[in-house]
């Protein structure tokens, strides 16, 4: 049916360094006046971030409050419980890593990957049935509050892509139409709950490696402690956490529909903080089967194809493949090649948008959805 979780990666050994991080990692925008007179402005400073950073955070978002506390507080509640009541709802090996990881009570290859931290993932949109009795029952009324955040948070995303469409000059819907294909777009979640610092402890650690998202828009609803990171240039670069905001950013296929033009954003987690940081994480993205390639409508003989048309299946699958062989950046991989290039085994050098560096850290592992 058109849908598939996508598995968190992070392999081989971590070595990342220069964890401590600069402040000022993207722009917070305010979203008040979206759909009147402030939607120009809006749409020059969404497209701006997104061309500079592939991350802005967005306050004043239309994502009911209430709603994201309700999603927040259960989670807590979640994660504090007894770890037998937790246990109930494990991922369970090669079924979809659907559930609840904990790496001190459970094998490391149940999630498929070698996370350091408790976490619970699911596929939301559309829902698997079949993986229901994995989704936590405690406390009462999890799952509805879960729900209605993703239901809150797609529509924030649609919004988005909307802005997105018309900053580009196509049709506004020309980015969901792309995303969605023959179906429906796809979106799961993961609930973080990562690792405080412990005292005394010199170096920070990397928990997620520095990576970009494979899929299309990614919503994080982090608490007040920091730890998630963007690079910029040669930096990292902390994103504070801002009240009742969110964090959005671009993955891979933006950066392909937009010919390069957008860009998503290379990022981490480091554990720095002496509290525990909790964020929800929502991963929109493409239909397997939609054909993302660079849209039409942007193309001509002076903007020709930076990337290739392919199944969003295709990129998922490579993307995981080059993940297992810690290879970081799959997407100048579905380069288009110029004819220059095309000699048996090179790769292309055609466009500006690069996501695959990564700054005095070995690239040899990388921590993927
Ligand atoms: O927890 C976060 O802030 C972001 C996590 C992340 O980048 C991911 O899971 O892909
Ligand atoms: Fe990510």
């Amino acid at each position: 049916m058109g849908t598939e979780v996508q598995a968190d990666m992070n392999n081989g050994p971590v070595q990342e360094t220069q964890t401590s991080g600069d402040i000022g990692g993207a722009p917070v925008i305010d979203l008040t006046g979206i759909e009147g007179p402030s939607r120009e402005r809006i749409m020059r400073e969404v497209s701006a971030a997104c061309e500079e950073w592939g991350f802005f955070q967005v306050v004043n978002h239309g994502v009911d409050l209430a709603v994201m506390k309700r999603a927040k507080d259960a989670s807590k509640e979640f994660f504090a419980s007894p770890d037998e009541e937790k246990l109930k709802f494990a991922m369970k090996k090669n079924v979809h890593f659907h559930g609840y990881f904990n790496p001190d009570l459970m094998d490391k290859d149940v999630s498929k990957f070698s996370s350091t931290y408790e976490h619970l993932y699911y596929v939301f949109y559309p829902p698997l049935q079949e993986h229901k009795d994995r989704w936590p029952t405690i406390p009462e009324g999890f799952g509805p509050a879960m729900y209605e955040y993703v239901v809150e948070s797609r529509g924030l995303v649609e919004r988005i892509l909307g802005l997105l469409s018309e900053s580009l000059g196509v049709e506004s819907h020309a980015l969901f139409n792309g995303l969605k294909g023959p179906d429906v777009t796809q979106s799961n979640m993961n609930i973080s709950f990562y690792n405080a610092k412990k005292e005394g402890e010199g170096e920070d650690q990397i928990a997620l490696l520095g990576h970009t998202d494979p899929g299309a828009v990614t919503v994080v609803y982090s608490d007040e402690v920091v730890g998630l990171q963007v690079q910029k240039g040669d930096r990292w670069l902390d994103i504070e956490p801002t009240p009742n905001s969110l964090i959005v950013n671009l993955g891979d296929q933006l950066q392909i529909m937009s010919n390069g033009r957008f860009i998503s954003g290379n990022h981490r987690v480091v554990e720095k903080s002496s509290k525990r940081r909790l964020s929800i994480i929502n991963f929109y993205s493409p239909n397997m089967d939609a054909i993302i390639g660079p849209l039409d409508g942007l193309l001509s003989e002076s903007n020709p194809p930076v990337y290739k048309s392919t199944p969003y299946r295709v990129y998922l699958d490579t993307f995981r493949q080059r993940a297992r062989a810690q290879l970081l950046d799959t997407i100048s991989s579905f380069k288009v090649l110029s004819l220059s290039d095309q000699e048996p085994s090179s790769e292309s050098t055609i466009g500006t948008a690069s996501t695959s560096s990564t700054i005095g850290e070995s690239t040899s592992s990388t921590g993927m959805r």
